[in-house]
């Protein structure tokens, strides 16, 4: 979901129809419970009945419009950040801090956003990422082997997290990133929680981690200026991009100062932590559960990797995205992903998922259909915004797509496996309630 707060002093017209709830405590209960539940988007059926795909609430003390609508919520995605702005929950604001990319606006976003998504859609990266999280897979695997059973969630993490921090930082294994994995993990659990900051809650706990993680990638940064010098080579990370723009700048009196690069590391270690994870956790959870599915991804991986075994070849990256099967089973995880954020002031908050899950926009939406837009149903670009959109599109969209694509391919042609009962919940991010238990076999 993606909250916008409305900027100046439009005519909007009228306000939507819908309830503000109980005093103070509006509907935020009801908002917070359904998450919980295996039926998360009820709170917007149930009000999308009453009111329409457009109305009003009240969720954590803040008047609010939702929008299930993809035409409105296109508009908002689409704007140009001067009639609408994004808003974050106090805790996420605190914790990414006043330089967050998610909060800048103007010149400086667009630079920043061209940045990193220039470096991130490099195909060198890419063909970096695909060898790196390969062999990292390899010697999973020989883990894994010896043990009954595995927790996807929790391998899943580990492994992409490992692989992004080599993309921010160049940091490979070691004691370091162990204790930045820790950090991270103390520091990400603050991201959504009371806005209190006092010694021994949650929030303090986390920005106490995040000093800790900026201090450690302040030490990393100084050891590459060391080495660099004054050259700069081939650029290997998004360290190595930011030191470079920060050069070039002193020309032109711009700002890219040591703090903004650890500030934006942290938050760019998001999606190693907990999107392209959950992602490929995910998409094990529905495979496992739809027998056709997973035969046809296994025909189509097996089938590349007789090829790549018989002609002695290595994988390149592009062989592993032309897998038209295993492209469409990502999109389709991608439409059962919910991301849940809480607004402040009025807010605009478009839900992504009620669109991805809409009749109106797709046949059978709840039914795990690999195959639909083989047949007629194309990702339209405004029923389909698991990235977002407009100014903020994720410069990661490419990476993450890739990431789930190696780790399928390796994943389903070494092992069968079997899945224990598990639930999921969908507040405040998407996770398995028992981090996805699976027992292995090796095929
Ligand atoms: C499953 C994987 C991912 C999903 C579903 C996802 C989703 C999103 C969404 C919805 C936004 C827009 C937020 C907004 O409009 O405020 C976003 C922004 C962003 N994402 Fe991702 N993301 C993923 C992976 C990644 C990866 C691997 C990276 C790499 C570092 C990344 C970096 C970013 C950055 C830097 C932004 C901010 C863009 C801006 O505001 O200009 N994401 N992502």
């Amino acid at each position: 979901m993606e909250m916008m707060s409305s900027r100046g002093n439009d005519n909007i017209g009228r306000i939507p129809k819908g309830s503000l709830g109980w005093p103070l405590l509006g509907e935020t209960l009801e908002f917070i419970a359904c998450g919980y539940t295996s039926k998360p988007l009820d709170f917007m059926h149930k009000r999308r009945t009453l009111y329409g795909k457009v109305f009003k609430s009240n969720i954590l003390g803040r008047p609010i419009i939702i929008s299930n609508d993809s035409e409105v919520n296109k508009v908002v995605l689409q704007n140009d950040g001067r009639k609408f702005i994004p808003f974050y929950p106090k805790s996420v604001t605190e914790l990414l801090g006043k330089s967050s990319i998610l909060q800048m606006n103007g010149n400086l976003h667009k630079r920043v956003h061209g940045l990193i998504g220039g470096f991130l859609k490099s195909p060198s990266l890419k063909e970096a990422v695909a060898r790196d999280l390969g062999n990292l897979m390899e010697s999973s695997f020989m883990r894994w082997r010896d043990s009954q059973q595995i927790h996807v969630q929790y391998e899943a993490k580990k492994i992409t997290f490992q692989v992004l921090v080599k993309v921010l930082m160049g940091l490979g294994p070691g004691k370091d990133l162990q204790f930045l994995k820790k950090q991270f993990e103390e520091f990400i659990k603050g991201l959504i929680c009371l806005p209190i900051k006092l010694p021994g809650t949650r929030l303090h706990k986390s920005l106490k981690a995040k000093e800790r993680i900026m201090k450690l990638i302040k030490k990393i940064i100084e050891e590459k200026m060391k080495c660099n010098g004054e050259e700069h080579g081939a650029l290997r990370d998004v360290v190595d991009v930011f030191l470079k723009q920060m050069k070039d700048d002193q020309t032109d009196g711009h700002n890219i100062t040591i703090d903004f690069i650890c500030n934006s590391l942290t938050e760019m270690m998001i999606p190693g932590e907990d999107s392209v994870p959950m992602l490929i956790t995910l998409a094990l959870k529905y495979l496992g559960d739809s027998p056709s599915a997973l035969k046809k991804l296994k025909e189509e991986n097996m089938e590349l990797k007789m090829k790549k075994g018989y002609h002695g070849e290595c994988y390149s990256w592009k062989d592993y995205m032309s897998l038209s099967f295993t492209q469409n089973v990502t999109i389709l995880i991608l439409i059962c992903f919910a991301g849940y954020l809480i607004p402040k002031d009025w807010c605009i908050l478009t839900s992504f998922t009620s669109i991805h899950l809409d009749q109106d926009n797709y046949e059978k939406p709840y039914k795990f259909d690999p195959w639909r837009w083989q047949n007629k149903e194309g990702s339209n670009q405004n029923t389909f915004t698991p990235f977002g959109g407009g100014q903020r599109l994720c410069p990661g969209l490419e990476l993450s797509r890739l990431e789930v694509a190696v780790f399928l391919h390796h994943f389903v042609t070494t092992f069968s496996w079997i899945a224990e009962e598990d639930t999921m919940i969908t507040f405040p991010t998407v996770k398995m309630k028992k981090g996805l238990p699976i027992i292995l076999s090796p095929i």
